[in-house]
């Protein structure tokens, strides 16, 4: 199972002003644990302003937009310097990966940021992801770290997103301000009603409050990934979250992953074709295999990569659409060629298919 984690600047201070080193080094070692009964981990992980707020003496909290960059930047050094050295403890080690909406918006970036991820977990390390306050403008930000944790949770298709917060789950109000307030054990669907619950942030460290967990579990529960939003403070909560144990609240995904996927390739309007040779068009149609260069016979239309064509049989049929995984400059110029001669045509490579069979929808 892959796993992403969103730690919130409420779990990782426990309630103080300040990060909090024994929560971490209990978090940390929940994240050792999962991987080590088998499963990849993500953490997005909030933090890096309240260690900026702690390194400069704690200066007062009316901010504007350059001291909150600022408190970001001394903090994301510090915060990583911990993660580090708590991570090392367990034998990981840790990946800095900052992100902003530009890097979800853009194609290229997206893909490249995907491509990192997957080069970390292919070798064991864990990735800490967190917004890039220093230099994404305010206006232009995901702006907080539960909807980033839920568009990474899209990015590597995870198979579980796990929000830990300072509340033990989804309530049926703001349990600070209503003391008669009911944990919600499951949400099958995010619908107006469950929005109509959600309270702003519990404390002025965190941002967003419950509004922005909806939001996440609705945009992750939507691309086929389950959320579970659960109180940090519970003892081994993200490994009993993944072992399938009841705990906080659960949002059910709608639909599969690859359902989801599908739809969203149909959903983009084709930029280009690819007209196929006729053993790849029956090895695509008849066997749902992965599209090789070698099957190519001709490259259509300007398309970047990761953008969805159109697959041509030798008779003009559309037998499949699928996302490239190269831009039609370099699937031209490897269209007809093995896969092992990309790296030397092209000077590098995203792999041996031009068209992978997870990224392909057949008609
Ligand atoms: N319906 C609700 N159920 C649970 N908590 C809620 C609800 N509405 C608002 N909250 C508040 O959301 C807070 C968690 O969000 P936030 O302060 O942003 O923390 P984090 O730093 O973990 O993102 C809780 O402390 C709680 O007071
Ligand atoms: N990127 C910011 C956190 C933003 C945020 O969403 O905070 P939180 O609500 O505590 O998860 C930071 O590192 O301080």
């Amino acid at each position: 199972m892959r796993v992403v984690l969103k730690l919130g600047t409420s779990v990782l201070t426990a309630g103080t002003d300040r990060l909090h080193p024994p929560r971490l080094v209990d978090l940390v070692r929940g994240l050792a644990a999962v991987r080590e009964a088998g499963h990849e981990a993500v953490l997005v992980t909030s933090g890096a302003v309240i260690a900026g707020w702690e390194a400069l003496g704690f200066p007062p909290r009316e901010r504007t937009v350059a001291e909150k960059q600022l408190l970001a930047a001394v903090g994301q050094g510090r915060l990583m310097h911990r993660y580090a050295q708590i991570a090392d403890i367990y034998g990981m080690t840790v990946a800095q990966v900052l992100l902003t909406a530009d890097d979800f918006r853009d194609r290229t970036r997206y893909l490249n940021a995907r491509t990192t991820l997957d080069a970390c977990l292919a070798r064991g390390v864990l990735p800490i992801i967190n917004e890039n306050d220093a230099v994404a403008l305010e206006q232009l930000k995901v702006g907080d770290n539960d909807t980033l944790s839920a568009f990474v949770a899209n990015l590597v298709e995870a198979d579980l997103l796990v929000i830990l917060t300072d509340a033990p789950g989804l309530y049926t109000a703001d349990p600070r301000v209503d003391p008669h307030a009911t944990l919600i054990p499951v949400v099958p669907r995010v619908t107006p009603e469950i929005w109509a619950l959600a309270g702003g942030a519990g404390s002025h460290r965190g941002t967003g409050g419950m509004h922005t967990k909806i939001q996440a579990a609705e945009i992750a529960t939507r691309a086929g990934t389950p959320v579970v939003i659960a109180p940090g403070d519970a003892p081994d909560a993200l490994h009993r979250i993944v072992q399938g144990e009841a705990l906080g609240t659960r949002f059910v995904a709608a639909g599969s992953r690859l359902e989801a996927r599908k739809r969203w390739i149909l959903a983009e309007i084709a930029a280009g074709r690819a007209l196929l040779d006729d053993g790849a068009a029956r090895a695509v149609r008849e066997r749902g295999g992965s599209l090789l260069p070698a099957g190519i016979r001709a490259v259509e239309g300007t398309f970047g990569r990761g953008h969805t064509i159109r697959l041509l049989a030798p008779d003009g049929h559309e037998v499949a659409r699928g996302l490239s995984r190269y831009s039609s400059a370099d699937l031209g110029r490897i269209a007809g060629r093995h896969s092992r001669e990309i790296e030397d045509v092209l000077g590098f490579t995203y792999g041996p298919e031009a068209v992978h069979r997870d990224d392909l929808v057949l008609l």
